[in-house]
């Protein structure tokens, strides 16, 4: 079964330059969580930001969770650097890390959620044997490294695979989608087993953040295994 459904702006595509303000402005406006891309120009070909600004947004006064994505090779060292800064999730892409259970405990012995992102031609059993050190899965609908991209259609068979094995496992784990989600298409994803929705552009590209997320949540509400 799905979790009550989580709504995760990317700030990728907020005005970084009013950074503080404009995460605000997006939880005000009825956010859940915080999505906060973390480029390396290595593992992918951008760059952002790193653990010293999810600092600087706690210090801000953000309380919402901080929900970091890491796109970055290896990740290891840098896990460590997000634990200080208070991240509340941090999620990795597998092929990013050498030792990926390591990982995940060292994530979770920080006192964070752990979870894995699987990149849209990466297959899901790096699952196989981790299922119980995680708390979040994330498909990527694009691929990493850009906001403003087209939803990926394949990604809805894979997050009903993926919907399946969370359940049949039993495990407390969090299902997320992050590229190209929008109003028009959260429904069907939702349908497809998805209860957490990154979108970036679909929200800081508008400039009423309130009527782009009471959009989504009300194309939520239509889903058959509806919850609030
Ligand atoms: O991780 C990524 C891209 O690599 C995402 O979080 C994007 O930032 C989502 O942006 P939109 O597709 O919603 O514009
Ligand atoms: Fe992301």
């Amino acid at each position: 079964m799905s979790k009550p459904y989580l709504i995760a702006p990317s700030i990728l595509s907020a005005d970084f330059a009013r950074l503080g303000e404009e995460v605000d402005k997006v939880l005000a406006a009825g956010a859940d969580v915080v999505h906060f891309d973390v480029m390396d120009n290595h593992y992918v070909p951008n760059l952002t930001f790193g653990a010293g600004v999810c600092k600087a947004l706690k210090k801000y006064g953000i309380t919402a969770p901080i929900d970091v994505h890491l796109m970055v090779s290896p990740v290891d060292r840098i896990i460590g650097d997000f634990l200080e800064a208070g991240a509340d999730i941090i999620t990795f892409h597998p092929e990013a890390s050498d030792h990926i259970d390591r990982s995940l405990q060292l994530i979770k012995s920080g006192g964070a959620k752990a979870g894995l992102v699987f990149n849209p031609a990466t297959p899901l059993h790096y699952l196989d044997y981790v299922l119980d050190k995680v708390d979040q899965i994330l498909l990527m609908s694009v691929n990493p490294g850009f906001g403003g991209q087209k939803f990926i259609p394949m990604t809805l068979e894979k997050l009903r695979q993926t919907r399946k094995i969370i359940d049949d496992s039993g495990f407390d784990i969090r299902l997320e989608v992050d590229g190209g989600v929008s109003e028009q298409n959260i429904r069907e994803i939702a349908e497809a087993g998805a209860d957490m929705f990154v979108a970036g552009s679909a929200i800081f590209g508008k400039p009423n953040y309130k009527t782009v997320i009471d959009a989504m949540r009300s194309e939520l509400t239509k889903v058959g295994s509806f919850q609030a």
